[in-house]
C-alpha cells in the first residue's frame, strides 16, 4: 500500500470527526472518499496532509509512519493536495503560482539563495523547465502569463492542480475538484484526474461529491458517515450500497 490508514481518529472537543476509520489506497489508485456535509472527508486530507494531530491511530506512507511528521516533510516525501476553496496567489501569473509549488520542496540554506550561487541558478532553470511541463500536460499554454484573477474558476482548479503537480508528487490529494465547475469543466477534469494517474502515475485519492464523477474516475470508494466508515469497496458497488443511498437521502 502506498497509503494506509489504521485507526485514525481526532476529535473537536468531544465531537469524533473521524472515528476508528481504516483504508490502505494502492499504488496507482484513483481512491475516493465520500459522504454527506460534516462526515470527515477533509478532516482525513488534513490528518494526512500533518495540518492536523490525530486522537488515536496511525497513518503510513511506503510503509512509514508519518504520523508525527512536519506537514513539510510530508510535501517532501510526496504528498500534495489541493484545496476545497482554491488557495493561490490571485495577483501572480499561472507560470508563478507553479513555479511557488517546485519552492516547497527545496532545502536549500538561506544564504545560497540570496547569493543566487550556481547551484541555486541550475535549480531555478530545472524549476522553469519543470513548470513549462506541467503547463504543456494541462494545456494551460494560453493562459500562462495571465494574473489568476482574471481566469475562469475551472481553469483556475487546473492551475491549483498545476502547482500541487510541480512538488513532482507520488500521492495527490484532490478536495472536490469538480465543485463550482460547470459541466463542461467537470468533464475536463474527468480527464485531468486520469491523465494524471495514467502519464503521469501519481496516486490519486480525492473527496467528492459529484456521483458522475466518483463512478467515472474511482477504482475504490470509502464512504463516510458521522467519522466513520460505512463502505468500502468497488466504486459502483459503494455508491449503490443502500446504507450509503440512505446516509446521502438524510443529509
Ligand atoms: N478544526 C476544527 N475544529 C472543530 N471542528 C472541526 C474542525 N475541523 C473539522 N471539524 C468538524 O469535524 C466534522 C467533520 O468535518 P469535515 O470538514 O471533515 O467534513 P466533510 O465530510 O469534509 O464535510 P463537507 O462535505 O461539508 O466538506 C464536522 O463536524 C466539523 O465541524
Amino acid at each position: 500500500m502506498l497509503l494506509e490508514a489504521r485507526n485514525l481518529s481526532v476529535a473537536f472537543g468531544g465531537i469524533k470527526a473521524v472515528d476508528e476509520v481504516s483504508f490502505g489506497v494502492a499504488p496507482g489508485e484513483i481512491f475516493t472518499i465520500i459522504g454527506p456535509n460534516g462526515a470527515g472527508k477533509t478532516t482525513i486530507f488534513n490528518l494526512v496532509s500533518r495540518i492536523y494531530n490525530p486522537t488515536g491511530g496511525d497513518i503510513f506512507y511506503g510503509g512509514q509512519a508519518i504520523t508525527r511528521v512536519a506537514p513539510q516533510a510530508v510535501a517532501r516525501l510526496g504528498i500534495a493536495r489541493t484545496f476545497q476553496n482554491i488557495e493561490l496567489f490571485d495577483h501572480a501569473s499561472v507560470v508563478d503560482n507553479i513555479l511557488v509549488g517546485c519552492h516547497v520542496k527545496v532545502r536549500s540554506g538561506i544564504l545560497s539563495e540570496l547569493l543566487f550561487t550556481p547551484g541555486v541558478r541550475r535549480q531555478e532553470m530545472e524549476f522553469r523547465r519543470k513548470v513549462e511541463e506541467i503547463i504543456e500536460f494541462l494545456e494551460l499554454e494560453h493562459h500562462r502569463d495571465a494574473p489568476i484573477a482574471s481566469l475562469s474558476y475551472g481553469i483556475r482548479k487546473v492551475v491549483e492542480i498545476g502547482r500541487a503537480l510541480a512538488l513532482g508528487p507520488k500521492l495527490l490529494l484532490l478536495d472536490e475538484p469538480s465543485s463550482g465547475l460547470n459541466p463542461e469543466e467537470t468533464e475536463d477534469m474527468v480527464h485531468w484526474i486520469r491523465d494524471i494517474r495514467d502519464d503521469l502515475g501519481v496516486t490519486v485519492i480525492m473527496v467528492e461529491h459529484d456521483m458522475t464523477l466518483v463512478r467515472r474516475v474511482s477504482d475504490r470508494v470509502l464512504a463516510l458517515e458521522s467519522g466513520r466508515v460505512l463502505a468500502l469497496g468497488d466504486a459502483d458497488q459503494v455508491i449503490s450500497d443502500p446504507r450509503v443511498v440512505r446516509a446521502y437521502l438524510g443529509d
